[in-house]
């Protein structure tokens, strides 16, 4: 666990880019700091590989004072990802990807295939490694970036800005890309950006920073976009915060109307086959008994966004929850969704655990 106790940054010109910090970044989870320019994260970050040193306070890893750590040591055991990758231009990816291996005294052919590994673990072709980085997208030199902060392993991975240098797409998939490894890796990340669609994606806890790194709020992702603190943290997560919430909550989150009790809606009912398989709505109304689709959500693997999604394409207004065979095993109404949406008992403005609170 990375501990910020009281950690604060003034510089010599007087300017206080951070004022003193408490915070706990819990071990094998992913926290983002978030936050206006300016607000003191790429310092806070830094503080951890003592690139920054506090003024005030103390950075503790695992207990110890990374003040009483050798500096090159300390970093050698803490992969750091910046904004552009920061690749030495020189060096071919896959020496790139070895250099702390190399540092650590590794083998060149240990250390390579180590390299190699991670090449393929990132999701790059195995002849990448030979090139140079100006001769791959940013996306891809973005990926050798990420490759590079883990080749000796680090339990801790720093990742300032990271993906900002990318367009959409390539960012999305350079999320989904990390989101991915950490669930093989379990690092314990502190990931820096200013893009609070790129925190509540990736975030296991968000912190969201004012002036000074002032935590004005540390949740988890679903209570930060459903009970932000403050008009001033509602007014950052902006004005379609519900509705990125669906993409959120797991569907399981649905109190779905069991198959048992009925598979009528008003004037529509759903037809199943004798595998339960669904085959339709039809309009019990209508003069011919045509058949409507019936659109589906997996409730243990898909969002609300999906049930909510399958429920408004729906002649009936009505989800069907579904099993990994497909066979329809309940029902769920747009009403239900959207209830679903709510968190019971969260007051507004509700921290989860491990926030210590700013000061
Ligand atoms: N060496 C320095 N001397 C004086 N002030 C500094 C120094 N380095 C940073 N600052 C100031 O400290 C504050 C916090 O800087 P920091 O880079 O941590 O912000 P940030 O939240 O990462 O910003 P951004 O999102 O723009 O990268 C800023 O006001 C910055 O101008």
């Amino acid at each position: 666990m990375i501990r910020f106790d009281g950690a604060g940054k003034r510089h010599p010109d007087g300017t206080i880019a951070v004022e003193g910090l408490d915070l706990d970044v819990p071990s094998g989870r992913i926290t983002v700091l978030v936050g206006p320019s300016g607000c003191g994260k790429t310092t806070l970050l830094r503080m951890v590989n003592r690139m920054v040193e506090p003024s005030s306070g103390r950075v503790l890893l695992d207990g110890t004072d990374v003040a009483e750590l050798e500096p090159a040591k300390l970093r050698r055991g803490i992969g750091y990802v910046i904004q552009q990758a920061g690749l030495f231009p020189h060096r071919k990816v896959i020496d790139n990807i070895a250099t702390v291996p190399y540092l650590l005294g590794w083998d060149r052919r240990k250390a390579r295939a180590r390299a190699a590994e991670l090449l393929e673990l990132v999701g790059l072709a195995p002849e990448t490694g030979k090139r140079y980085p100006f001769q791959l997208s940013g996306g891809q030199q973005q990926r050798v970036g990420v490759a590079r902060a883990l080749a000796a392993d680090p339990p801790v991975l720093l990742m300032d800005e990271p993906f900002s240098a990318v367009d959409p797409v390539v960012r999305a998939g350079l999320q989904d890309e990390l989101l991915r490894l950490q669930s093989e890796l379990h690092k314990t990340v502190l990931f820096v950006t200013h893009d609070i669609e790129e925190a509540v994606r990736l975030g296991d806890q968000v912190v969201v920073l004012r002036a000074q790194g002032r935590i004005a709020q540390l949740a988890d992702p679903h209570t930060l976009l459903t009970a932000p603190a403050d008009d001033d943290v509602a007014a950052f997560l902006g004005r379609d915060r519900g509705l990125r919430g669906l993409g959120l909550r797991p569907a399981s989150a649905v109190d779905a109307r069991p198959v048992s009790d009925g598979l009528r809606y008003g004037g529509w009912e759903l037809t199943l086959d004798d595998d339960h398989l669904p085959i339709g709505w039809i309009d019990r109304d209508a003069v011919t008994a045509e058949l409507h689709p019936a659109s589906g959500y997996r409730p243990d693997t898909d969002t609300l966004r999906t049930a909510l999604d399958a429920a408004v394409l729906s002649p009936a207004g009505v989800a069907v929850a579904l099993d990994a065979d497909g066979r329809a095993i309940g029902t769920a109404s747009r009403e239900a969704v959207l209830a679903a949406l709510a968190v019971p008992g969260d007051e507004p403005g509700s921290t989860t655990d491990g926030a210590t609170g700013g000061r």
